[in-house]
């Protein structure tokens, strides 16, 4: 039975323009992204990849073309809806952590906790990506894949919707890079949490359920994933 939308992308196009020159970004996005789904985003540098991501979570806004959430349309919104959109439903985990170096893990998490409405405890949440025995760590005492699993724990840790990560495993070497991979499978099979993972690296494909190529700025292929594999199979 096909699954209700939760994202609805209808002829996103985004150009930038720095000077004199004009780079168009997306040439022409359409694109469903289905409730409990967990979507890799595969495609060279410049392809647009960050663009999408960045516009799913309402970081940027097309140029032209309509966004919307459920039944919410994000082009319709000004600035503040649009921040109280990300601040509601959307984690995100960048390629690199941004820590806070002064807080533990478990602060840092925290700081999520605070503002959010219906918070996990951050011990709650720093148990599910396996760090309860950090807790009280500073970012310089873990290693770089414990810090991005800070990262994903702090982003999930208000029970977002939806997940955006952008290439989360780019500083890491790949047996880091799996337990970091493990943790947003095991969040997007638990919790239900609609994720869209971008990578460089293909064999990552095989963790989700469909698996959309962007080249030019374009979709150029969606693929289906009939039995997704947990990351820590995964060898590349
Ligand atoms: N803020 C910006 N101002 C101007 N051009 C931009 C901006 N952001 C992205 N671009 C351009 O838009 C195109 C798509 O960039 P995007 O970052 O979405 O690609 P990507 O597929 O994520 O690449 P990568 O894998 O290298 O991160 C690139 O040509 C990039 O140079």
């Amino acid at each position: 039975m096909a699954q209700p939308a939760v994202f609805r992308v209808e002829g996103v196009t985004k150009t930038y323009v720095t000077g004199s020159v004009t780079v168009a970004a997306l040439r022409g996005i359409d694109l469903i992204l289905n409730e409990g789904e967990l979507v890799v985003l595969l495609g060279a540098s410049g392809s647009g990849k960050s663009t999408l991501l960045n516009i799913l979570g309402a970081l940027d806004s097309p140029t032209t073309g309509r966004v919307f959430f459920r039944d919410t349309e994000l082009t319709g919104l000004d600035d503040a809806g649009l921040t109280a959109f990300r601040r509601a439903h959307v984690g995100f985990v960048f390629q690199f952590y941004n820590l806070v170096p002064s807080l533990t893990a478990r602060e840092n998490v925290a700081l999520v906790t605070e503002i959010a409405r219906n918070p996990m405890p951050p011990e709650e949440a720093l148990d599910r990506v396996g760090l309860a025995a950090r807790l009280d760590h500073f970012p310089a005492e873990l290693s770089g894949g414990e810090q991005q699993r800070v990262a994903i724990a702090r982003a999930l840790a208000k029970r977002p919707e939806v997940l955006l990560c952008d290439e989360p495993t780019g500083a890491l070497d790949s047996a880091t890079g799996v337990t970091v991979l493990q943790a947003i499978w095991e969040a997007n099979r638990d919790l239900g949490t609609v994720t869209a993972l971008i990578t460089h690296n293909a064999a990552i494909r095989q963790m989700a359920h469909r698996v959309i190529r962007l080249a030019d700025g374009r979709v150029t292929a969606i693929e289906e994933n009939a039995s997704p594999q947990p990351p820590q199979g995964i060898e590349w």
